[in-house]
């Protein structure tokens, strides 16, 4: 059976994974790290994908690739095709007066019932909104607005490098262009009940019209790859998919399931045949890589809570979980409101971490590691509470991330949650979901990879958690 690749270019870095068309096997994996920084030239992404390429030995026996990644990232493309500025990335969060604007101009429950969800800072559309009013030069330039997952799968083909073939400048390359649903319905200007571009939206935002991508069917091609560094031409290439449609792809996600996946983001997702739209605007109503939907609640803090404790402690992910686990639920009182980057969900974009409870009695190593985890958790806990409210049912709630790694977190997350967390063998889910998209390209039949199940944690009982933190928002 063929091989197949799938990328995850996410916040922090760029993962690639190669499989068995028909198995799912893993056969290889790479990786290469992104810079820092909440906007970043694609370009980095670009060498970060080749880096990963070489990283897992070249692509040379693989048949087909896709490419999933972050949300909501504006690229913004001149007439030429070339990159006007670093993109701005989905947790950059200085367009949330941008994102207030479109919504005092259209109303939330309008947005909401145009596109399924209520703008925020992460959303392309208040980016877009930001470069009109901050930037008008570089708005007045753009010809073509792209995605993270585009215009990857754009330069796979050969386009919009210097000297590339296929080079934009020939006028075609803008037409080129291609994505998908769980993509495009991040973006704040696509309609997942007409399932098309709502382009008054995007007029609205960026003051003037402007080329969009195909959004292709999820089995779709975006075509076949050129000749690159340690990837040879003729690939095909999948559709491509937001980061977190492509996990759910990946675990081959089913209505019931509920995914938690604790990375640079913190989400909580679910799978629906009807799409879910939350005028309160907690809950995303994306479409997913399959057809269906994606109710979302993402928080910009996750993983990185725990790295920042972490380096504090000057301990590593193992020693922070063994602390954490010596101590009580509820850390002796001890909790962490973990927004260090603002936060996305509540939304409140300028806000900065705080820790309460501190007494001299309770300020420890163990309190503050168990502190860091319940504090993450919590939020999530909150997203999981607004995704249910939506009427989705959860029979499984599955942990994925960075984060997940942890066997402490899967432990705590049990008490936070109180319900049963079933923790997947850790593994790369967004990049093996765009390798089934890219074998469901090859072959015209969706993949059933099943993962394995590495954990299943029992639910445990401790509500101080949640009490403790729910305190601390009154
Ligand atoms: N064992 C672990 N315990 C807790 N956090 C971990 C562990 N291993 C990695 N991480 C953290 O997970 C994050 C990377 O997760 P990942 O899902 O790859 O992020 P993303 O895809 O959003 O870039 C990093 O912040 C890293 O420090
Ligand atoms: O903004 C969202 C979802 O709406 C984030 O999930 C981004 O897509 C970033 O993902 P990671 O880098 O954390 O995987």
């Amino acid at each position: 059976m063929p091989l197949v690749a799938g990328v995850d270019s996410s916040t922090q870095s760029c993962k690639i994974v190669v499989r068995d068309a028909e198995t799912g096997a893993v056969v290889r994996t790479g990786r290469a790290a992104h810079p820092e920084g909440t906007e970043v030239h694609p370009e980095a992404w670009w060498e970060a994908l080749l880096a990963a390429v070489a990283d897992a030995g070249g692509l040379d026996d693989v048949a087909a690739i896709s490419v999933g990644a972050q949300q909501h990232g504006m690229v913004a493309l001149d007439a030429a095709g070339a990159v006007i500025r670093p993109a701005l990335l989905w947790n950059d969060t200085r367009s949330a007066r941008a994102a207030a604007d479109l919504i005092a101009e259209f109303g939330a429950d309008e947005l909401a019932r145009r596109t399924g969800s209520v703008p925020v800072a992460s959303f392309t559309a208040t980016k877009l909104r930001w470069l009109r009013d901050a930037e008008p030069e570089n708005a007045a330039r753009v010809a073509a607005v792209a995605l993270p997952h585009d215009w990857l799968s754009w330069r796979l083909r050969g386009f919009g490098g210097a000297g590339s073939s296929g080079d934009a400048g020939s006028g075609d390359g803008l037409a080129e262009l291609a994505t998908d649903r769980s993509d495009a319905s991040g973006t704040g200007y696509w309609s997942p009940t007409s399932d098309d571009w709502d382009r008054d939206l995007l007029v609205a935002a960026l003051g003037h019209e402007a080329r969009l991508p195909r959004v292709l069917a999820p089995h779709g091609s975006a075509g076949v790859t050129a000749a690159h560094p340690g990837i040879p031409a003729g690939l095909v290439i999948g559709p491509g998919a937001g980061d977190n449609a492509g996990a759910a792809l990946g675990l081959d996600a089913r209505p019931g399931d509920v995914v938690v996946s604790l990375g640079t983001s913190g989400t909580v997702f679910a799978v629906t045949e009807t799409v879910v739209t939350d005028t309160a605007g907690t809950v995303a109503g994306f479409a997913d890589a399959s057809g269906a939907f994606l109710p979302l609640v993402a928080t910009l803090n996750a993983a990185r809570v725990l790295d920042a404790v972490a380096r504090v402690l000057g301990v590593d992910h193992a020693e922070l979980g063994r602390l954490a686990l010596t101590a009580e639920p509820g850390a002796g009182g001890l909790v962490l409101q973990p927004w260090f980057e603002g936060e996305r969900t509540p939304n409140l974009p300028d806000a900065t971490a705080s820790i309460f409870g501190l007494t001299l009695a309770a300020t420890t190593r163990e309190n503050l590691a168990r502190a860091a985890i319940e504090g993450m958790l919590c939020g999530l806990a909150e997203g999981l509470d607004a995704v249910l409210a939506q009427g989705v049912e959860a029979s499984r709630i599955l942990l994925i991330g960075g984060a997940a790694q942890s066997p402490a977190v899967a432990r705590i997350a049990a008490e936070v949650f109180g319900r049963q967390i079933v923790v997947p063998t850790p593994g790369e889910y967004v990049a093996a979901g765009a390798a089934a998209q890219a074998a469901w390209a090859l072959t015209g039949t969706r993949p059933s990879w099943s993962p394995e199940i590495a954990t299943t944690v029992e639910a445990a009982d401790a509500p101080v958690i949640r009490e403790q933190y729910a305190a601390q928002r009154r």
